[in-house]
């Protein structure tokens, strides 16, 4: 039942803000034209349709609120105007009861406070949405007292979130079947992305497990400074994890003042977002202002600190290469080869004239080298090329979308510390080195090694396989023996393409990396 009032306050303010005609342009069904036309009589509707749409989020709730959030990365299905208005939603949320907090913790340890923790500090520090954070002190494996920060997630949160959602599965099932533009949209498929992003952020472990990766990913680089994980202290619905001390990157003066070289950070930013993407393939991708700071203490001064795992990237070495590829096409303005890449891939049709994608790309793109090399924004050309290939009916994949959401936080950070960041040339090192690696011999190297433990395995194993495969075939000895022979032709054809496929390969490796050095950059 409340289910069904829920429902009906959802179309309720659906059709006061006028949300009907953001997404349902035009009814399939005359007749629900004419409801609809009845329902809104008398309203008003002067603002802009994204600020509706972020008002009438904030009306419904916390989980709507985070659906907006999640809409506003999504560059490849909303009209720009909307996205950007989405991106201002903040989950304003009256911070939790402490001593709910309390019984959480004292669940999931199943001990009382006093024998988890050496203090506890009843006043959160933060209050969002889905989790809050409290600071305390643990005594560690060695017996050493550590200052942690706690986050625990909010009671009931699941309950909540699996309600709502399955409102907004039916409602996205009405958009799909009722509106002309549904199945562009494709609701169903973006709230089962929702779906997923929300239960992942109720598992507290799984952030613990990021954050731990990423700090072991980022150890040696010197720039950053990413919490350790207790885990003797984690739980699904309770994380313990070094406290960080920092100044938030907000406070830019604050940071000039104390003697930080911010152009530095700056650059340090885009690099460390770099070796993320290129080097690991794995991204800290929530990366607003609130989950950054930067430590001024002795030892670590002007490094940035990260926090809030909830949201990480991964990809492929497919994807990387796309990304590369595409890039190092861009900037030397070659579309068709932008246009060529995207067929090779199976990304558009394969019935896609090449002409006629490498025109849009170019009406896309060649904008851009209009300003200096330096202002170019890689996560609008990102963007660009993304709603360009959605009129070629290609399907964006999640984490290129979360990456080049991303793209854009770093670059705006970046360009805000130092307005003259020359991204360009930060980035560039890194997708030389990475192409490189690709195409050079260290990939050939790096593929063999690999390889090698399976082979030293196999080949001391071969009598035994050879002696195994003799004892099965109990077949008559002469058709043993044609096929041992004609098992022994096909290994030494393989062998032999092997060899000269290794040689040509090693030959054309390094004349292409003569080639790179000369003309690519
Ligand atoms: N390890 C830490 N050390 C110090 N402060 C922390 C730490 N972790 C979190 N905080 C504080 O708590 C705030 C919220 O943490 P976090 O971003 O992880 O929570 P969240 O619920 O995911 O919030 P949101 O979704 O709004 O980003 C941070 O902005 C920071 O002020």
């Amino acid at each position: 039942m409340s289910r069904f009032f829920r429902g009906l306050t959802i179309v309720w303010v659906v059709l006061r803000y006028g949300l009907d005609e953001l997404v349902l342009s035009g009814f399939k069904h005359p007749s629900l034209n004419t409801l609809r036309r009845v329902l809104t009589i008398g309203r008003k509707l002067e603002a802009p349709r994204g600020e509706r749409l972020r008002e009438a989020l904030e009306q419904l709730g916390p989980i709507f609120v985070k659906f907006g959030q999640v809409l506003s990365t999504r560059s490849d299905l909303m009209p720009p105007d909307v996205a950007q208005e989405l991106a201002k939603l903040q989950d304003r949320v009256p911070p939790f009861d402490s001593q709910i907090a309390i019984e959480t913790i004292e669940r999931n340890f199943r001990k009382p406070l006093d024998q988890i923790f050496v203090s506890f500090e009843r006043t959160p520090v933060a209050s969002a949405s889905i989790a809050q954070v409290h600071f305390a002190t643990v005594r560690d494996r060695d017996g050493q007292e550590r200052e942690v920060a706690v986050k625990v997630l909010r009671p009931g949160m699941k309950k909540v979130i699996d309600k709502d959602v399955a409102l907004m599965y039916m409602m996205a099932g009405w958009v799909e079947k009722l509106s002309n533009e549904g199945k562009r949209l494709k609701p169903l498929q973006v709230v089962a992305e929702f779906d997923n992003y929300l239960h992942d952020e109720l598992d507290l472990i799984r952030e613990a497990s990021n954050a731990a990766q990423l700090r072991r990913n980022m150890d040696g680089l010197n720039l950053v400074l990413i919490p350790e994980i207790f885990w003797d202290y984690c739980h699904a619905e309770v994380m313990v994890m070094e406290r960080m001390k920092g100044v938030p990157i907000s406070q830019v003066d604050r940071l000039r003042e104390a003697g930080v070289d911010i152009p530095k950070l700056a650059r340090d930013g885009v690099t460390l977002f770099f070796t993320q993407v290129f080097r690991d393939g794995f991204f800290h991708a929530d990366m607003h202002p609130g989950n950054i700071m930067v430590s001024l203490d002795a030892a670590t001064f002007g490094r940035y600190i990260s926090l809030d795992f909830g949201i990480v990237g991964t990809l492929t070495e497919f994807d990387k290469e796309y990304l590369a590829q595409n890039f190092l096409a861009f900037f030397r303005r070659d579309y068709k080869r932008v246009a060529a890449l995207h067929i090779e891939s199976g990304w558009v049709p394969a019935t896609t004239r090449v002409e006629e994608l490498e025109a849009a790309i170019r009406a896309v793109c060649e904008p851009y080298f209009d300003r200096p090399l330096a202002e170019i924004s890689l996560g609008m050309v990102l963007m660009r090329l993304f709603q360009t290939s959605r009129r070629f009916q290609v399907e964006i994949q999640p984490q290129l979308v979360l990456l080049q959401k991303t793209l854009l936080n770093i670059e705006g950070l970046g360009r805000q510390l130092d307005p003259n960041l020359d991204l360009w040339s930060t980035a560039k090192p890194f997708l030389e080195k990475w192409m490189l690696e690709q195409m050079g011999p260290q990939r050939f190297w790096r593929e063999l090694q690999a390889e090698a433990p399976r082979y030293a395995k196999l080949i001391p194993e071969l009598p035994r396989l050879v002696y195994g495969y003799l004892q099965q075939k109990n077949g008559s000895d002469q058709q043993l023996v044609q096929e041992l022979l004609r098992e022994q032709r096909r290994t030494n054809r393989l062998l032999q393409g092997l060899i000269y496929g290794g040689l040509g390969f090693v030959l054309g490796m390094l004349a292409m990396q003569v080639l790179t050095r000369i003309r690519i950059f």
